[in-house]
């Protein structure tokens, strides 16, 4: 059974101050924005972008992360990733995971796009019997055509990401783990990806979005973790949890 499970987790970043002459003055009501600034125990300036958290996921769970610039949100998904080790605390993840947090990982410019949709299929996970069967209908839906025959180095941005986008959301995946990646491609394609991530979030047994846009989380999601700081300040259904982040920050746009 795939899950996934953080225990105590906390990560931080060691950073170098550069000394200047700026006088901070904290003004009064201070919206929240970063993770917290602190040191390590060697003494070392750390941001501490994850602060003990712990939660698990199980089939079903298609967790929203809500919460403000530098909350956190990009640091957990690739903790669930195993991108990033975490500091101090235990992550046990179970199953195949697709992580969509980066589009251009995986893929190699001197290579035709064609050649991409192997390369980086391979890097994702998917066999090689898995990609020949699937690689026409990546080609389809990246509506690529005689391009495709190209390196990548000759392609626009939204053409590299039409085809980033069209591998990642064709793995067979038990975990999903997705950062605002839902802007690809021009208005056209950007609504034909936005249909294939519905039905690909559906496919998959859990699924991480974090997004700013409440539209989309409310779409796809069905609980929700706030964070802020790097510490868990809700974790429930995602009206609930929503609301609870709409609460703690009304009256932001007045001020
Ligand atoms: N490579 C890094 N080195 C140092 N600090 C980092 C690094 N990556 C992230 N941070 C810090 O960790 C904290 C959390 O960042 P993170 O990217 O996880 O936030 P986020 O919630 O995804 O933000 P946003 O909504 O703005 O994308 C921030 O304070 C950020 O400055």
């Amino acid at each position: 059974m795939a899950f996934v499970k953080l225990e105590n987790v906390t990560l931080e970043f060691p950073v170098q101050a550069s000394k200047s002459d700026r006088r901070r003055v904290p003004s009064q009501g201070e919206k929240p924005v970063g993770g917290q600034l602190a040191s390590s125990q060697s003494g070392q300036m750390v941001v501490r972008a994850l602060d003990h958290l712990s939660l698990t996921l199980e089939p079903g769970d298609r967790l929203a992360l809500l919460g403000h610039n530098g909350a956190g949100k990009t640091t957990l998904l690739r903790v669930m990733a195993k991108l990033y080790p975490p500091t101090h605390g235990r992550v046990t993840v179970q199953g195949r995971v697709a992580p969509l947090l980066n589009l251009s990982f995986g893929l190699d410019m001197d290579s035709t796009g064609y050649d991409n949709i192997f390369i980086r299929g391979l890097f994702l996970g998917m066999s090689k019997a898995e990609l020949r069967r699937k690689a026409d209908t990546i080609a389809e839906f990246s509506e690529l055509g005689d391009f495709l025959d190209l390196p990548m180095r000759t392609y626009s941005s939204g053409m590299r990401a039409r085809l980033a986008f069209a591998i990642s959301t064709h793995v067979e995946t038990d975990i999903l783990l997705l950062d605002e990646v839902v802007a690809t491609g021009d208005a056209r394609f950007f609504k034909k990806a936005n249909e294939r991530l519905e039905s690909f979030a559906r496919e998959s047994k859990i699924l991480v979005l974090a997004s700013h846009s409440n539209k989309v989380l409310r779409e796809i999601c069905n609980k929700a973790l706030l964070l802020e700081h790097g510490r868990l300040k809700a974790f429930g259904a995602i009206d609930e949890v929503i609301e609870t982040y709409a609460a703690s920050t009304a009256g932001d746009a007045k001020a």
